[in-house]
């Protein structure tokens, strides 16, 4: 995985550290492969050099994977934008709201592999924690694993809907609405006998949205509890905490390009 967090990471390279939903101190058993929006050379922000918007890095030897992979994140991003009118109305604003922020919306895709190994007390396939986005979608399979933490605190196997995705709302939405759509509690039990596989797409908006408290989420009683703060800073903290691509020592595994 390279700086801009796009590539291969090998198995038991990190957890969510920074989890408010579990004290995490071990290394999640799974694999997983990340890209984002496919650049041109000539995009500006490609060519800004900063982080999170940089090239993705395809395998060699793989044909066709990046064609299917591409087609498969356009189709997510042409469906998650058809979720912004919904969250938006829900929320009371007018439908349009969120369509400027999540028109070049920031997307990460990830292909994870769990196989199925015996984890330590405390270890998991992906250990309990928010997704640091505003949405997530992630197709099912019939090979269980995901669970979501209930009011009552119990963990939950979420059931498997043939052909559907399982939607998780992440720390951005919590935080832009003050709190009042959660930020799902979730965690996946490394699988039992098989193989498994998730391909979450997580969707958020542009790097330069400001995450400022939106305004049908506030009120004399209810004052803003966050301090407003673009996407790109949220991002640049949870990476560096969480992922930290420079202490990684597998830069060079996948070709760059
Ligand atoms: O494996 C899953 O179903 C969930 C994966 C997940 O929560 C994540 O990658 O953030
Ligand atoms: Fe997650």
């Amino acid at each position: 995985m390279n700086e801009y967090n796009n590539g291969y990471m090998a198995m038991g390279r990190y957890a969510v550290w920074t989890s408010d939903v579990n004290d995490n101190d071990k290394p999640d058993l799974n694999e997983a492969f990340f890209l984002r929006r496919e650049r041109q050379p000539d995009d500006p922000l490609l060519q800004s050099g900063r982080l999170y918007v940089g090239t993705n890095r395809w395998p060699e030897n793989l044909d066709g994977f990046r064609e299917r992979i591409l087609q498969y994140t356009d189709a997510m991003d042409g469906l998650s934008r058809k979720f912004m009118p919904i969250c938006a109305v829900a929320l009371g604003l007018p439908p349009d709201y969120f369509d400027a922020a999540f028109a070049e919306s920031q997307f990460t895709f990830r292909l994870s592999h769990y196989p199925p190994v015996a984890a330590e007390v405390n270890q998991f396939g992906i250990a309990p924690h928010t997704d640091a986005n505003f949405l997530t979608f992630l197709a099912q399979t019939d090979v269980p694993g995901l669970q979501v933490r209930m009011p009552d605190g119990t963990w939950q196997d979420v059931p498997y809907i043939p052909n559907s995705y399982a939607v998780n709302s992440g720390d951005i939405m919590y935080r832009w609405t003050n709190g009042r759509f959660k930020s799902t509690p979730h965690r996946a039990v490394p699988p039992v006998g098989q193989d498994r596989y998730a391909i979450p797409f997580f969707l958020g908006p542009h790097i330069d949205t400001l995450i400022e408290c939106l305004p049908s989420c506030q009120g004399p009683d209810h004052p803003p509890r966050f301090e407003p703060m673009t996407y790109d800073a949220y991002l640049h903290w949870w990476y560096k905490a969480n992922y930290d691509a420079s202490l990684q020592d597998d830069l060079d595994e996948t070709a760059v390009g």
